[in-house]
């Protein structure tokens, strides 16, 4: 064995000696992008984790008090807290948010215990703000933050009276005769546990996790609501990379991960479990990922042609670059340059989405969000393919708070007006489909050229948004504001927030990227 976990690659010792460097700079890289969390940010996150058990503790037995069960009971209920997603696997950054699987007993039914008296008990805690309960979602979730950190809090409801604090979800025991909700609850923590038995080094995986994942999101290729790669998406891939080159080291399974997707014949399903896929009927979607969960479940996608086209030029780009990283004069850093937006699209569809307040602007954006697909499409239609940038950007010096985003269009002339046909269906949509709580904000959609787009449009800041964008970064366009930005300790030009500044500081400031 190696240092980080790496092993004997068969290699020729001075070949193997540059692998081994190459890795070297590669997790250098990765310290110096702030990829890997500091000791202070995981023992927060530990400390939230800790009180989330305690808080759903103490939650059961007032359920179970108020459902009158006997006594014995109500001292022998338990419910508990498994952390899965991107945090579960170890590979959040300190931006990430926490997945966190609320597991109940019998008698806690998710609409009336979880979604009234949990969120209620919540609020009541100094830490707690945000609270919001997410009941239409395919994985129903309590949202909110703790300790300034997102949590997403799911349900699973199991049929036995205690749950056991490190308990078994793989356990056909505690598996019998639950609901579908619950079922697919538990599916994100059952597929975090498969991946990580499957994968040879569990060190490795979330190195080679961590590197595509900042990949993913330079390139502007991560975010499933925008219709390209989401974490749990780009795990699998990892995975199933990792399971295919068991004495990699990791530059070796960053070129394979490119190789891999690059020639990957799509809508050929990639799946970890082979037993678990049967060639009954299609997989859906254009790029098909299976949930190593059993059940031949797939991970939702919202990808479309255009965002298709983006990704796989991204893994051919990706596989160019590092194909040849035993050279000498190979650098790792062209791999993770930002898109550069501003240079490759001439046209840009500027989608504006306001609110009467920061509360209402997130819910607003939240419920608009889950709807970019079908926008995605109409614009499709209309302007051809469409790049759909998740970058936020924040007009702040506009009375309303905002959101704006700018998605690139591949057409090099455009009639202006045809946004207008967009914009009507999309509202129709947004207006007509499910069911919106909160208060409806504004949207205007409009054509706009690259001239037009503020000048730090190219830089996707690592500020990590808040409830609703959690795959997105935001910019704000301040050429008018007063405030200096304050720019992340890790990414050098990626704005993280802003400080007030005089009005002769003012004067001398630009904002740079
Ligand atoms: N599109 C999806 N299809 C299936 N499961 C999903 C999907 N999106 C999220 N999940 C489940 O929810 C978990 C958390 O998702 P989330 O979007 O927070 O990604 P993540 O892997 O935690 O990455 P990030 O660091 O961006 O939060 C995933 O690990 C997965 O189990
Ligand atoms: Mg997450
Ligand atoms: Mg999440």
């Amino acid at each position: 064995m190696r240092r980080g976990g790496e092993r004997y690659t068969g290699l020729p010792p001075y070949m193997a000696e540059i692998e081994e460097e190459c890795s070297v700079s590669l997790r250098q890289l990765m310290v110096n992008e702030g990829l890997i969390p500091s000791l202070e940010d995981d023992k927060k996150r530990r400390s939230v984790i800790h009180m989330l058990q305690r808080i759903v503790v103490r939650w059961i037995k007032i359920v179970a008090w108020k459902r009158r069960l006997p006594q014995h009971h109500i001292n022998a209920t338990n419910a508990t807290i498994i952390p899965y997603g991107s945090y579960g696997l170890g590979v959040h950054g300190s931006e990430s948010d926490i997945d966190a699987l609320c597991i109940g007993p019998f008698f806690a039914t998710i609409t009336e215990d979880f979604f009234i008296d949990l969120p209620d008990l919540l609020k009541s805690r100094a830490e707690v703000s945000e609270v919001h309960c997410v009941k239409d979602a395919k994985v129903p979730l309590i949202r909110f933050k703790f300790d300034g950190i997102l949590v997403d809090l799911p349900y699973a409801q199991l049929r036995v009276l205690s749950i056991p604090n490190n308990v078994d979800v793989l356990n056909p025991f505690f598996l019998r005769d639950i609901d579908e909700t619950s079922w697919r609850s538990l599916s994100g923590v059952r597929a975090n546990q498969c991946i990580l038995q499957i994968v040879p080094s569990v060190e490795l995986f979330q190195s080679l996790l961590r590197c595509v994942k900042l990949w993913a999101k330079r390139r502007g290729v991560y975010g499933n609501l925008n219709g390209f790669l989401g974490g749990v998406h780009m795990a699998i891939l990892a995975a199933f990379v990792c399971g295919y080159n068991p004495n990699a080291t990791l530059s070796s399974l960053v070129a394979s991960f490119f190789s891999t997707f690059a020639y990957w014949q799509w809508p050929t399903p990639v799946v970890l479990l082979r037993d678990a896929y049967a060639a009954t009927g299609s997989p859906p979607g254009l790029m098909p990922i299976q949930l190593p969960c059993g059940g031949r479940q797939y991970c939702n996608s919202n990808v479309t042609r255009s965002t298709y086209c983006k990704i796989m030029s991204e893994f051919h780009r990706g596989h160019h670059l590092t194909k040849g990283y035993l050279k000498h004069g190979f650098n790792w850093n062209s791999l993770f340059e930002p898109y550069p937006y501003a240079t490759t699209y001439a046209w840009f569809v500027k989608i504006h989405l306001s609110a009467s307040n920061e509360e209402d602007l997130s819910d607003w954006v939240g419920w608009v969000k889950s709807r970019f697909r079908s926008l995605l499409i109409k614009i499709e239609e209309v302007f051809g393919l469409c790049d759909p940038n998740p970058t936020e950007h924040l007009e702040a010096c506009e009375k309303q708070p905002n959101i704006v985003y700018y998605w690139g269009l591949h057409l090099r002339t455009v009639n202006v007006s045809d946004i207008e046909s967009v914009e009507t269906d999309f509202l129709k949509n947004v207006n007509n489909s499910g069911s919106f709580q909160g208060s409806v904000g504004g949207i205007q959609l409009s054509v706009v050229q690259a001239s037009q787009l503020p000048k730090n449009v190219e830089c996707d800041t690592s500020n990590r948004n808040n409830k609703v964008a959690r795959t997105c970064w935001r910019v704000r366009d301040d050429k008018q504001c007063k405030d200096k930005p304050v720019y992340s300790r890790h990414l050098p030009g990626y704005v993280v927030g802003y400080e007030k500044m005089n009005d002769r500081d003012a004067e001398s400031t630009d904002v740079k990227c």
